[in-house]
């Protein structure tokens, strides 16, 4: 099969070399310099160091040759949220497409799925998530992702285009919930990280965890996703790796807030994009829109814009009513 990853970040790389094992793939980078680098060295020594590729991968600057490539393949979309919109719009009008961003369009609040319908409402389009740091992808560590989409013949696409031996695939038709599980993660993953970095505990990082998870399911189900799927690999799964694992970008953004740097410190620290910084505010305006208590998002929303110190976030979850663990 061929395909184009358009986006050379670390995880764009990741699956363009996972994919390449056993298809033609072409990786486009939007600068010139990077692709040259990329092609000559063959290896992404910026996002994905110590990590060289397999033969099946080219790199290329050129749009229009990546667009060509996959014109009757697959396309995987690995840049951020922010270029979700322009990348879909670059797309062949019936493209098959998955993007691997995980998050809510900052200023619309839209959802993947939702841009996409606006953009190319005649292409096969659907997500793919999961528990996945890039870094272990492109180590080859066993690695469960979903490939979400309304049309299961798409879904069945990916499939063939990316599960092996070490990367299992997983098919859903449940978009909305796929994508949701994955945007609030990323915010709830913010919060554990200001909690650890404060030492308030194992205790308190679960509390978090659970918490967060019922948050994540109100809203999900407020937008029409199914209540398993928050169970599955792309909620409860992701939330966990992301909550806790030290690889995971919007965790590290919590814990350098907690130590008391700014935010724009923390994201020059950072070198990569952390989604919950952008979806935090969308995650907020959504749920206010549809009612949905989001209490944890709330704070860290607080926290990012320096409404509130971390301390003062974690009082405001610790100081509300008790109240049933489930229900209202
Ligand atoms: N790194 C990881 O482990 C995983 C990341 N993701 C998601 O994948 C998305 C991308 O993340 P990473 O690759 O880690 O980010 P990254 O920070 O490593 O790289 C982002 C890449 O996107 C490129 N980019 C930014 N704006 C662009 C535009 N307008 N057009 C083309 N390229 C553009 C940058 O040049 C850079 O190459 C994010 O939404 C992230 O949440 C999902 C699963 C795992
Ligand atoms: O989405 C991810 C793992 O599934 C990566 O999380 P971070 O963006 O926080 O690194």
């Amino acid at each position: 099969m061929r395909i184009s990853v358009l986006g050379a970040g670390a995880w764009g790389t990741a699956l363009a070399m996972a994919a390449a094992r056993r298809h033609d793939v072409l990786l486009w980078a939007r600068d010139a310099g990077q692709a040259q680098a990329l092609q000559r060295e063959r290896v992404n020594t910026r996002y994905l160091p110590d990590h060289p590729w397999p033969d099946g991968l080219q790199a290329t600057a050129s749009l229009a040759q990546a667009l060509a490539h996959a014109r009757d393949g697959l396309f995987l979309l690995g840049t951020p949220m922010a270029a979700l919109r322009t990348t879909l719009r670059a797309l062949p009008e019936r493209a098959s497409a998955f993007w691997l961003c995980k998050g809510f369009e900052a200023g619309t609040g839209l959802l993947g799925h939702e841009i996409g319908a606006q953009e190319r409402p005649q292409a096969r389009l659907g997500v793919l998530s999961g528990p996945s740091f890039a870094q272990e992808v492109a180590q080859g560590r066993p690695t469960a992702l979903v490939a979400a989409a309304a049309d299961t013949d798409l879904a069945e696409l990916a499939v063939q285009a990316l599960h092996h031996d070490q990367l299992r695939l997983y098919t859903s038709n449940d978009v909305a919930g796929v994508e949701v599980g994955g945007a609030v993660k990323n915010v709830l993953a913010i919060a554990t990280g200001v909690a650890d970095g404060l030492d308030l505990g194992l205790n308190a990082r679960a509390a978090l965890i659970t918490r967060g998870l019922a948050e994540m399911s109100r809203l999900g189900l407020a937008m029409g996703a199914r209540a398993e799927t928050f169970m599955g690999l792309t909620g409860m799964g992701d939330l966990v790796l992301t909550a806790t694992g030290d690889l995971s970008r919007n965790r590290r953004v919590g814990l350098m807030l907690a130590q008391g740097l700014a935010l724009p410190e923390v994201l020059a620290r950072l070198g990569h994009v952390a989604e919950g910084v952008y979806s935090a505010a969308t995650v907020a305006q959504r749920a206010r829109e549809l009612g949905v208590d989001m209490p944890i998002a709330s704070a860290v929303q607080a926290l990012l814009d320096g409404r509130l110190a971390p301390r003062e976030a974690v009082s405001r979850l610790m100081q509300r009513d008790a109240k049933p663990e489930w229900g209202v």
